[in-house]
């Protein structure tokens, strides 16, 4: 089974391989890819038009959704060929996700909705060890302690961006996922966030895949995907 798998460091940190996703077995394709790798720690930006299927790629390689056919694999373990309960433990143990609208549970305090994500990932952290990564990720995000215990609706965004980021990492993941986090920020958060972004990244030999419009923003990746440049889909929008 698939408890507490040990990813091998010899396999890419993605690949793809014939992967056609459509949306409820519609004729039209959004994605068709017939190739496609990550190396592990590359930190990569992903753009495209609107939708260019930038989220549903996102949602497939997180395991939320099932490809259509092909193979999708992240540290040589194939999601396309798990069920969806396997998957969401693969997610809650390996990858860190950070989508649009944050998805922190908004009547559970700060602290509840990020312990609810070690919870989850069930990997055995003591309690001790938890703590202390979250009081560095809260200073290195320039959070104060003290959100801990206020219910997350009541932060603002650009600190529930920083929570949401805190419960990506707080079980450090191989592979974060980071969908648009940026649109709400002004141009200084911005960078700030993005260096930090980077920095907690390379400590923690984290891969990074992370899609925005903000074509400013891709000078801080090693690897740059426009996704029509692999995307053969004829009913993606592009
Ligand atoms: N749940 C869904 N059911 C059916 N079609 C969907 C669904 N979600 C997205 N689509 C369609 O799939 C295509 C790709 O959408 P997706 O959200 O992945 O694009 P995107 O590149 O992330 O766009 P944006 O930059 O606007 O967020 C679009 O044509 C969209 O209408």
């Amino acid at each position: 089974m698939l408890q507490n798998v040990k990813l091998s460091e010899g396999h890419p940190a993605i690949e793809l391989d014939k992967l056609i996703f459509s949306y409820d077995n519609a004729a039209t394709e959004v994605l068709n890819i017939p190739q496609w790798q990550l190396q592990q720690t590359d930190k990569c930006f992903v753009f495209g038009q609107s939708g260019a299927g930038k989220s549903t790629l996102m949602n497939l390689l997180t395991g939320v959704l099932k490809p259509t056919s092909g193979q999708i694999k992240v540290f040589g373990q194939a999601l396309n060929a798990m069920s969806s309960r396997q998957r969401d433990r693969f997610r809650a143990q390996h990858i860190g996700v950070v989508f649009q609208q944050f998805n922190l549970i908004p009547y559970l305090t700060v602290a509840e909705n990020i312990r609810l994500a070690s919870w989850f990932a069930g990997k055995g952290d003591s309690h001790d060890t938890l703590d202390k990564r979250l009081i560095n990720l809260f200073d290195a995000l320039q959070l104060p302690t003290n959100l801990l215990q206020r219910p997350s609706r009541e932060l603002s965004v650009g600190q529930q961006q920083r929570v949401a980021i805190v419960r990506a990492l707080i079980n450090q993941p191989e592979l974060l996922v980071v969908d648009e986090p940026t649109s709400a920020l002004d141009s200084y958060a911005r960078d700030s966030f993005m260096k930090l972004l980077m920095t907690l990244c390379s400590e923690q030999q984290s891969t990074l895949l992370f899609v925005s419009h903000d074509l400013s923003l891709q000078s801080y990746f090693d690897v740059r995907l426009n996704l029509a440049d692999i995307n053969q889909a004829g009913g993606a929008q592009q």
